[in-house]
Formats: C-alpha cells, structure tokens, sequence
C-alpha cells in the first residue's frame, strides 16, 4: 500500500507513483484540453504558484479532475461529497506524496512525513501528544505572551521611526520564536536581526525546492536542479548544525522545565518504554521548528491584511478583544479562546487561504470513491483545501467573499463535516492546531487592542508559494490607540453585544476575495 521509503538522488521518492496505475477509471475524469506529448498540461503553468494554477484548473474542470506534468498523472479533489468520503479514515489514510515526499531528506521520518507504517510515527506521536494538552499549552502562555511583547516593541518602534511594518517578516520572527522558545528553551534572536535568521533562510530555500522538484521531469532533475541541489544540501546541512548545537547544549544543561525537547529526549511510550533514537529526534525538531512556525505565521499575516482591508470587521474585533480583556496588560490562558469573533476572523483567513493548502489521501484497499470512481489500493488523491473551502455548494455563491461570520456556532453547525480542514484530517491530522489557535488568536487580540492597521491602498494581494502560502510583499501603517479604560479582569457584559452593534458599521473598502 504505502511507497517504497527511499529516494532518488534528487530527492524524489522511488516508486513515486502516478495515477494510471491507481484509478481504473481515470479516463472519465475531467482533465485539461490542451496537453502536450511528453510535457503533459503545462501550458500556462505557473511553476511558481502550483497551486493557485490547480485552482485555476479546478474552477475549470470541476470537483474532481487530473493534471499530467512529466509523464506522471495526478487526481486533485475538492468537491465537498468527495472530500468528506476521502476523510473516511476506514478506507483512507494520509498519503505521504508530491511536495510533502519531497521534504523526506530534510524531515526523515518525522511527524509529518512519516509514512503511515514506520513504527516512529505511533511512537512519537503518543509520546509527543501531551505536549499539547491542555496544561502544556497552559504553560506555553506565559511565553506566548513574552514573545508577542518582542513584537510589539519591534512594531513600536517601526511606527516611532515612521515606518510601515513587514507583516509576513514579522510574523515569521514571532511565530519561529514561540515554537523555539515553549518547544526547546532556545532564543534565536530574531526580532534583533534586520534580516531574517539563517534558519528561516535555510528552511524556506528547502520548502522552495521540495516545490520546485514537482516542476521538473524526475530523470533531468539532477542536471536542471544541479546548482539548486546543491544550494539544498547545504541548507539541510545548516539545519542539521542547527538542531544537533540545540540538542547537546540541552543534554549539557541536564534538561529543560518539561517541554517539547525534553519530552523528545526523555519520555518513554507510556506502553512500550521505548524512546526515540538520536537520529529521529533530530527530523523531530527540524519537523517542529519548521512545521510549528511557517503556517501560522502565514495565517497571521492573511488575518492582518483582511483586518486592515475590512475596517468594520477590525472594529468589531477589537470592541471584543476591549470587552473582554479591558486594558489587562497579560491576559490569562482562558481569555484568549473568549475572543469567539478574534477567532472567527482567523478561520475565516484560512478559509479563504488555508497555509498548508493541500493534502493527500490514499486507499487503504481497493474502493470506490462517492460510488462513482474506482481506486486500487495504494492510488492517491490530492485535496485542494482552498477550493473545498470556496465549494458554492457550501459556501454559498459570495464565497469569494471575507466574512468571518461563516463562522458562528450556528453557521458551523449548520454546515456538512469535512468542509473546513485547514489542519488535514484523521489520524494524520495537525497535532499543533491548538498551540497555533492559542497563539494567532493571542497575537490578534494584543495586535488590535494596541493598533489601528492600515492597508496601502495601492496593494493587491499576492499570494507566494513554498509549499505553504503567504501573502507576498504586505506592508501595513500602523497607529496607536489609546489605552482603554474597560475592566482588566474580564467582561462585566455579553462580549458579542457591542461587538453585535458594530457590526453594523460599514466597512469603506470592502472588496470580495482579496
Ligand atoms: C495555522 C497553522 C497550521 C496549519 C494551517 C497546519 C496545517 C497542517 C496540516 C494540513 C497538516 C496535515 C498534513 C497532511 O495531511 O499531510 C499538519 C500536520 C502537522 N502539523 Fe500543522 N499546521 C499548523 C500549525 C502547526 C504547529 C503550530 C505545529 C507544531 C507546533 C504543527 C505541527 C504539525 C505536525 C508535526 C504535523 C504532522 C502530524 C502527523 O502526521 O502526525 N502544525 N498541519
């Protein structure tokens, strides 16, 4: 069922496998009409943004259809019937593919690239699980909190000195920060650097070319990637550096106050006893600084550009965050998921930009998808979560459209199941959802309780791709609001009530889908 766990010397996986072999019935999906012998549907590809282009497609070709790129033929899904039976984890499971295959060499065996039968990945997830429950998050806070108070000194000063602020940069220190610093007790300086950490070069110039590796024919790979390659092996080798200084300076300390690290180093499986080998707990970290960082920093800087795009949505956001933090300079743990619309403009961003945008599924046996689309075992699907999340069907036809009230109990539990998975799903699913709710819907709130957020009204928004999403080149002016004079020790009314009247407020620049 699942490939063979090698690579090639490119990188990509042996026995990366195609579609024809999979779907039986491959040929009645939906594909483009123009394909070229040998290069497949390229025509018009935009290699730099594979996945907007396969959203392009998908509004073309509809809820289920196929792309071929170098002899190689690959099902995308998105259709919300069809997702939802692909989430049937009895015929389903994670399907270790394309971008996700190509970051073997970086991540191992890690969490997230894991095939589904290495032992490794039952064992470091139920060792790694505790780590964010409850009470480790409850821990996590304080630190939270701390480094987000980095982030708004950066940001005072940016507005003192006049300048407008670098939401992806700024986002990126925040977030590589908190994972560094509740994960593995280190500080990698970021918001006293001008330019980003070599670690987050090194991680974006890996995710780059785990990318790029999809966009070019396997066998000429290794002559058209060559100086790409080797720029790649010297960014793995920088984090393997990286992470090997951070391991021994905390065995040289004798352990840390019981965070991720410590778990990885020193907790035996609650069953078994077993623990997790050097080798494998250094993919861990690697997978954990990378993962625990990129994608929330990308659905920081979405939220940030809708809140300054749709100032009647700030408003409303930021009478909740007055409500019910007042001027509270360190709002406890249990504060934070009270922010219900703070929280609801943040799923509303990944609705729309979903920061992992894409994961696979494979057949656990031979199946039939919706009844309609044989599958031998083994064969793969991949789901376009953006365009799951804009099915009309689901949505609505205004799905384009910001509005965070999508989101409300009642529109939530109004909705099918497996409509909004920004975090994958199944056993496979995020392990880190929570910490990243916890921390975005944090920062949103200090963010809009400090500052007024103002967009450049010459910028449209432009989305990167590394494998993840990011909003490309984001610079916002900012303005300090006054302290508030509201409780510091939570609401004394409904925290919905004003936030109900402001909504109300219109917003002057709202535009649909940007
Ligand atoms: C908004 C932020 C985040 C998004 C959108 C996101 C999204 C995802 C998605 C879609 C998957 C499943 C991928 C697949 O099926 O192939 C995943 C898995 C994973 N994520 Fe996240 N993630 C986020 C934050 C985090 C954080 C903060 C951490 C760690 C602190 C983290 C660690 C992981 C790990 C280790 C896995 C693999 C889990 C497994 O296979 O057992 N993620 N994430």
């Amino acid at each position: 069922m699942a490939e063979t766990t090698g690579t090639t010397g490119t990188g990509l996986p042996t026995g990366f496998r195609g579609a024809e072999q999979g779907w039986p019935g491959l040929h009645r999906i939906p594909r483009p009409p123009h394909r070229l012998p040998l290069l497949g549907d390229v025509l018009g590809a935009d290699r730099r943004r594979p996945v907007q282009d396969s959203m392009r497609f998908a509004r073309e070709l509809g809820p289920i259809f196929r792309r071929r790129a170098f002899g190689k033929e690959f099902v995308f899904v998105w259709g919300a019937p069809l997702v939802a039976d692909l989430a049937d984890e009895s015929r389903f499971a994670k399907h270790v593919g394309l971008g996700v295959a190509n970051l073997r060499p970086v991540a191992g065996d890690g969490l997230f690239t894991a095939y589904n039968h290495e032992p490794n990945w039952q064992l470091a997830h139920d060792v790694l699980a505790p780590g964010f429950g409850r009470e480790a998050m409850e821990g996590y806070h304080g630190m939270m909190l701390a480094v987000a108070g980095r982030l708004t000194d950066h940001w005072d000063r940016e507005l003192a000195a006049g300048r407008t602020v670098d939401v992806p940069g700024d986002m990126t220190r925040l977030t590589l920060e908190t994972i560094a610093r509740t994960g593995f007790g280190h500080d990698f300086g970021s918001f006293e650097r001008d330019r980003p950490h070599p670690f987050v070069t090194a991680m974006v110039g890996t995710l780059r070319y785990a990318q790029r590796l999809n966009s070019v024919p396997g066998p000429l790979a290794p002559l058209l990637l060559r100086s790409a390659a080797r720029r790649n092996t010297a960014d793995m080798a920088y984090l393997d550096r990286t992470v090997d200084a951070l391991v021994a300076a905390r065995s040289r300390s004798g352990g840390g106050e019981g965070d991720l690290l410590d778990r990885m180093l020193a907790t035996a499986h609650p069953e078994t006893g077993e623990k997790l080998s050097a080798e494998n707990v250094r993919k861990q970290v690697i997978t954990f600084l990378v993962a625990g960082h990129e994608t929330t920093s990308g659905a920081l800087s979405f939220a940030l550009h809708y809140l300054a795009r749709h100032p009647g949505i700030a408003a409303r956001a930021r009478a909740e965050v007055d409500q019910v933090w007042g001027d509270t300079p360190r709002p406890g743990y249990d504060r934070v998921a009270k922010l219900r619309y703070v929280r609801r403009v943040l799923d509303e961003s990944l609705r729309l930009w979903p920061t992992a945008p894409a994961f696979a599924r494979e057949a656990r046996q031979d199946t039939v998808l919706v009844g309609e689309h044989p599958m031998r075992a083994g064969a793969w699907a991949l789901v376009l979560t953006p365009m799951l999340h804009r099915e009309p069907e689901v949505w609505g036809e205004d799905a384009d459209r910001f509005d965070p009230d999508r989101f409300t109990a009642a529109a939530v539990r109004a909705r099918p199941p497996h409509t909004f998975k920004p975090f994958g799903t199944g056993a496979r699913a995020c392990i880190g959802r929570q910490f990243a709710l916890h921390e975005a819907t944090l920062v949103l709130g200090l963010l809009l309780r400090r500052y007024e957020l103002y967009a450049d009204p010459g910028y449209r928004l432009t989305v990167s791709e590394r494998l993840t999403l990011m909003p490309e080149g984001l610079r916002l002016r900012l303005e300090r609001r006054p302290a508030h004079p509201t409780a510091a020790d939570g609401p004394r009314h409904d925290p919905a009530g004003p936030a109900r009247s402001l909504s109300a407020v219109r917003c002057p620049v709202h535009r649909s889908a940007d």
